[in-house]
């Protein structure tokens, strides 16, 4: 029956339930789980959750470093929840705004053997909806009987770890010409991905010749940077130059990847700044958060200019992961072109760290 929903449109459910506040049930083979996320734990449902069975929480590897509490399965950790801590405990092993004033938060009890599969598919889940990836489960026994009866969304680990792990086909929407300061004859595209996710846009300026490599930008979301003018890094100023380049060449193509924070999103990165005020640097405070460097899915870019009819590019970039992106996805980077634009006293750091921990090229 087609007007049921596929695994796709419960993923999208699921993300949406997890920012609401909402648990969802989590199924993979015999085991299942009630899973929340803990940035949006209430009381009154962290007391529900508790009267089902004993509380874990799913976290990254990389908190549960900063935590000092033990991983057992790679990437994640299940950590016990004893019976006499409380959503405040809780909040602060997800959270690392207060790291450096409250004492040590253990020591931390690791659950060890058994699967944790669930754990690690609540923790994707959460980063996808763009919170702290933090969740709290606790097993469950009857998860068809349990979902219906409350009205919950179901996930099937199996079905849902091939399309998380996938990139989102896109598909062109609208667009229309659009003349800006940098080029007249400029003409904005809109790309809609199936999975609900952030549509992303293209900036054709001119008309690039398909047949040769066409000078490109792969932006990143920015809001800081490309709208307020921060001073923190140099995303306004790198957006501002390629679109001149490409208005003074007269053909060129920038892709505004609707991937905020390195795809952590902006309460993420805000997060993070904070914590780049109490000293640590845009790598640690990424990690302390419990996320990768960079959680960006550059497969999006290749397939966007795919879908333009572009197929080798001269890219304005300093990230050699973005070359290396493009290559893999089947786009030929003919040329690198440097993007050195922006330097100031508050980015500098910043600038310095992308190039001796993230490879960027000064
Ligand atoms: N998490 C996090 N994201 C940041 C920080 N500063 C900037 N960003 C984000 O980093 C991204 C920068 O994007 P880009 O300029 O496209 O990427 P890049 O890796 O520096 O590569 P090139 O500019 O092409 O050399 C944007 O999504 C910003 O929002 C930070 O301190 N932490
Ligand atoms: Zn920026």
């Amino acid at each position: 029956m087609s007007l049921m929903p596929t695994m796709i449109e419960l993923l999208a459910r699921a993300r949406v339930d997890l920012r609401m506040g909402l648990p969802v049930v989590l199924t993979d083979g015999k085991d299942a789980a009630l899973a929340i996320a803990v940035e949006a734990l209430t009381e009154l449902r962290l007391s529900d959750m508790r009267s089902l069975g004993p509380l874990s929480l799913g976290l990254t590897a990389r908190r549960a470093e900063t935590l000092k509490a033990r991983v057992y399965d790679e990437d994640t950790a299940r950590v016990c929840v004893p019976e006499t801590e409380g959503l405040s405990w809780i909040q602060a092993l997800a959270d690392p705004a207060d790291d450096l004033n409250t004492p040590m938060k253990g020591p931390l009890a690791s659950q060890r053997g058994g699967s944790a599969e669930l754990h690690r598919l609540a923790i994707a889940l959460a980063k996808s909806a763009r919170l702290l990836p933090a969740a709290a489960l606790v097993p469950l026994n009857s998860p068809a009987e349990f979902a219906a009866s409350h009205g919950l969304t179901t996930v099937s680990r199996a079905a849902a770890a091939p399309l998380l792990s996938e990139s989102s086909p896109l598909h062109p929407v609208a667009a229309a010409r659009l003349p800006m300061t940098a080029a007249e004859a400029g003409r904005l595209h809109i790309f809609r991905p199936e999975d609900g996710a952030e549509e992303h846009y293209a900036v054709e300026i001119g008309r690039p010749d398909r047949s040769l490599p066409v000078l490109a930008r792969l932006h990143s979301a920015c809001f800081t940077g490309d709208v307020l003018g921060s001073l923190k890094c140099d995303c306004g100023p790198q957006l501002q130059g390629a679109l001149a380049q490409m208005g003074a060449e007269g053909a060129g193509v920038l892709l505004y990847l609707n991937q905020e924070g390195r795809g952590i999103g902006l309460a993420n990165k805000m997060r993070a700044y904070s914590l780049q005020d109490q000293g640590f640097d845009t790598v640690q405070a990424n990690h302390r958060l419990g996320f990768e460097d960079d959680e960006r899915d550059f497969r999006l870019g290749a397939a966007i200019l795919q879908k333009m009819g572009f197929s080798q590019v001269r890219l304005l970039t300093n990230n050699p992961n973005k070359i290396a992106m493009m290559e893999k996805t089947g786009i030929q980077v003919a040329e690198r072109v440097p993007l050195k634009v922006g330097e100031n006293t508050h980015n500098r750091h910043y600038l310095a760290t992308k190039a001796r921990k993230s490879g960027h090229m000064l």
